[in-house]
């Protein structure tokens, strides 16, 4: 049977990039996916933004909701401080099975832990089953439907602080107006859109920044 997309981006990446070198795995994934075929990372404009918010940040605990490849798990891994731990929760057994092999490709496995599962089902669960108090950083970037549940479930269970940086992709496309309006009407937040283009093409998208007040 023909190969999945994910299977297709590990082969580029194993073809082209140097192991334990971050930077030409990006540089991989982003030039295959610009030239050959398109893939939902966060690609490499708004990818750059991602990087903007995360080194402004250094944060220590990082949580990702919605591994796919591993493409955003590594641009925010390879900036993160010595001792940092990045979280991210990918559901698909065979995106996290891709998505770990381009993290270890990229050499970056000591930083990161891919648990699998759904994020409604590991978010209540973070605090015992990995000493983890608080987030510094969260990225959003899985099915957009999840982005507002899950938002409310993480200030539940006590995984936001004040000044948590939770950081969206695609607010514009698809498109999270249940989230945005949310976290841009919401007391608890100050909130920040940065614009920028849907990867590898022209459409507009954007990236919401939303720091929690406690
Ligand atoms: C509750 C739960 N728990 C755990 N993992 C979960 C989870 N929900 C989803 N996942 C995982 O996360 C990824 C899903 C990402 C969804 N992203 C998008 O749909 C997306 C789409 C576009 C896009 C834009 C214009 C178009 F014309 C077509 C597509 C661009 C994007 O950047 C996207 O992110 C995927 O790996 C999925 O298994
Ligand atoms: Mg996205």
């Amino acid at each position: 049977t023909r190969s999945s997309r994910p299977q297709r981006l590990l082969s580029v990446v194993k073809k082209r990039a140097a192991h334990g070198d971050p930077q030409s795995v990006i540089s991989a994934i982003d030039y295959f996916c610009r030239h050959n075929e398109w893939a939902m990372n966060v690609g490499d404009e708004k990818g750059c933004i991602l990087d903007s918010v995360v080194s402004e940040l250094n944060p220590e605990r990082v949580l990702e909701l919605g591994t796919y490849c591993g493409y955003s798990t590594i641009r925010i891994a390879r900036i993160l401080p010595p001792g940092a731990r990045l979280i991210t929760l990918e559901f698909n057994p065979d995106y996290a099975a891709i998505a770990r092999q381009v993290i270890a490709w990229a050499g970056l496995e000591d930083k990161v832990q891919l648990v699998e599962g759904a994020s409604e089902d590991w978010i209540p669960r973070i605090k015992e089953h990995f000493g983890i108090e608080t987030f510094d950083f969260v990225f959003l970037d899985h099915w957009k439907d999840r982005y507002l549940p899950d938002t409310k479930l993480m200030e539940e269970c006590g995984l936001l602080r004040k000044g948590t940086v939770l950081l969206a992709d695609n607010v514009i496309c698809p498109g999270v107006p249940d989230y945005l309006q949310y976290v841009r009407s919401s007391p608890s937040y100050e909130s920040y859109y940065f614009k920028s283009h849907l990867e590898y093409t022209q459409a507009e998208d954007g990236l919401e920044k939303s720091v929690f007040l406690g």
